[in-house]
């Protein structure tokens, strides 16, 4: 009889849930897809049902038309998009839409927590509460919806919610519970401290667990609903990015992760719990047991070129729109883009700033703008670099993933602009590919994660930096480097007007 295993990796745009074998084998993938809510400028939210229904269908399809036997399916766990608040009521209903990573409308609560803890919450959470984790959006519900607030019992990220449908267990892994902001990381618990300075009941914070722990089996009512077996064991799971580094064998500290999905990525495994980049850069518990990362998030990655094509490229297919980014040099004939569509997390935390297109001339053309796009995005990550750079940080590989990383044109644009090597993985499913490693390793089928990611992670071609087109990106990253500074003031401006006459 075959065993696989499944991972969910549940993100932004969609859900793809990838089974696999003993071997290593992607035997059979199915996504489906589910809207963003964007009701204002600053709002972004999901409909928890929505990842429930995507979650549910790509199963029964893998079960269906894939010919998967619900009885060969060992073990399933999880890669979640990160930060997004769900609230559940007693009977644990979901009280609200999802507050997604990708909402910045919580500016005023992340001042009001930097002006009550300082730099004591960064020596708690090692970071800072900006817009997009948990903590300022659950102290937005209660001043802003306190009648959901009061009937708030329980709240959980993406995918513990998934998790919860499908075993009736409440849980949290502590990579993700990294990214709420509420955890005491050094003593791996939550924080006491922070939930008394704004009056959150720690009850509220469900149980954590490590990504490989057993959080049981398929429930009844789940497997009624799904076509899957009780027998099959569920897995914590972990934060999209830390499984993303499990699945891309980012497993030790000379090798960084650069990811493009709606958002973008820069990660670095780290062993050391004390490192500090004053939470410049994020930092997490991994998915591997007593080990950590630091990342820098580029908030509108993969979405900038979303944003790009919805906008002015219907016509066009996704594939035809990035290839024609190559009848452009590199450059984009001295045009520059800068991805700050919904505000910037990394280097710069700022909600307020906007994109631009710098340089327009008369006789640019669509694929210079495409061009621009795909190598402003890469320009913000190589921002991120240069703060390891600044810490004496070495690596020599660099690790693609996500959506971005389907192109060959990008690739060879990242090795350009970050000046060294970087590598795709013979299957993109980076994420997918972690969460189920989650559920291998969890299941005993290997000893550890190293082990597991000799069989299941597979490196591609290798993209080797131009050094005539490295020396004309270094260039032209200086001048992308001033483009925030000269744009903030304007930003501003501009919103205020908007907010305005909104
Ligand atoms: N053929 C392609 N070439 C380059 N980029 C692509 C291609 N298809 C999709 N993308 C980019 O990949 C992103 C989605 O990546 P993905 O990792 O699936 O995101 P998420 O996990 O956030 O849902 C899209 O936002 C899009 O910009
Ligand atoms: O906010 C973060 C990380 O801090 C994002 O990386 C989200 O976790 C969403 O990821 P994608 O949907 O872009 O994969």
């Amino acid at each position: 009889m075959s065993e696989y295993v499944l991972g969910v990796d549940l993100g932004t745009s969609a859900v793809k849930v990838s089974a696999m074998d003993r071997s290593g084998e992607i035997v059979a993938q199915q996504s489906f897809d589910y809207p963003l809510i964007q009701s204002r400028p600053e709002y972004s939210e999901q409909n928890p049902e929505d990842w429930i229904s995507g979650t549910t269908v790509a199963i029964v399809r893998l079960i269906l038309d894939d010919h998967i036997k619900p009885a060969e399916i060992s073990g399933i766990s999880f890669s979640g998009q990160m930060h997004g608040l769900v609230l559940l009521d007693e009977n644990n209903q979901v009280l609200r839409p999802a507050i997604l990573w990708n909402d910045t409308r919580t500016t005023k609560q992340r001042k009001e927590i930097e002006a009550k803890l300082g730099n004591k919450f960064i020596d708690i959470t090692k970071n800072r509460p900006l817009e997009g984790f948990t903590l300022p959006k659950m102290l937005w519900v209660k001043e802003n919806e306190p009648n959901i607030w009061s009937k708030a019992k329980t709240f959980l990220l993406p995918k513990d919610y998934v998790r919860y449908r499908m075993t009736g267990q409440l849980a949290m892994d502590y990579s993700d519970a990294t990214g709420t902001v509420l955890l005491d990381v050094k003593n791996g618990q939550w924080s006491q401290e922070i939930c008394n300075a704004f009056d959150i009941p720690i009850s509220m914070c469900p149980p954590l667990m490590q990504s490989v722990d057993s959080a049981g089996h398929i429930s009844d009512s789940y497997a009624i609903f799904s076509g899957l077996d009780t027998h099959t064991e569920v897995f914590g799971g972990a934060a999209d990015n830390a499984a993303g580094a499990v699945g891309a064998g980012i497993l030790s500290p000379n090798m960084v992760l650069s990811s493009i999905g709606t958002s973008g990525v820069v990660l670095k495994y780290e062993e050391d719990p004390n490192v500090d980049y004053h939470g410049v850069l994020q930092f997490e518990d991994h998915a591997i047991p007593a080990s950590y990362y630091s990342m820098g998030v580029t908030l509108a990655a993969g979405y900038s070129l979303n944003w790009f094509k919805r906008t002015f490229a219907q016509e066009q297919s996704f594939d035809e729109m990035v290839a024609s980014a190559g009848d452009s040099p590199v450059g984009a004939n001295g045009l520059l883009y800068t991805p700050y569509i919904v505000g910037e997390r990394a280097p710069y935390a700022d909600a307020d700033i906007r994109g631009s297109f710098t340089g327009v001339d008369g006789t640019h053309k669509k694929h210079d703008f495409v061009r621009a796009v795909m190598e402003g995005i890469i320009f913000s990550f190589r921002d991120i670099m240069d703060i390891y750079d600044q810490n004496h940080k070495e690596f020599d590989t660099v690790v693609a993933i996500g959506g971005g990383a389907k192109s060959p044109l990008w690739l060879q644009i990242q090795a350009d602009i970050f000046n060294k090597k970087v590598v795709s993985l013979t299957n993109e499913q980076g994420p997918g590919m972690g969460a189920a490693m989650i559920a291998a390793v969890g299941l005993g089928w290997f000893k550890d994660f190293q082990e597991c990611a000799e069989k299941f992670v597979h490196f591609g071609k290798s993209y080797v930096p131009n050094p005539e087109n490295a020396e004309k990106y270094a260039q032209l990253h200086q001048i992308y480097s001033q483009v925030y500074e000269q744009t903030k003031s304007i930003s501003q401006q501009l919103l205020a007007y908007r907010r305005a006459n909104d």
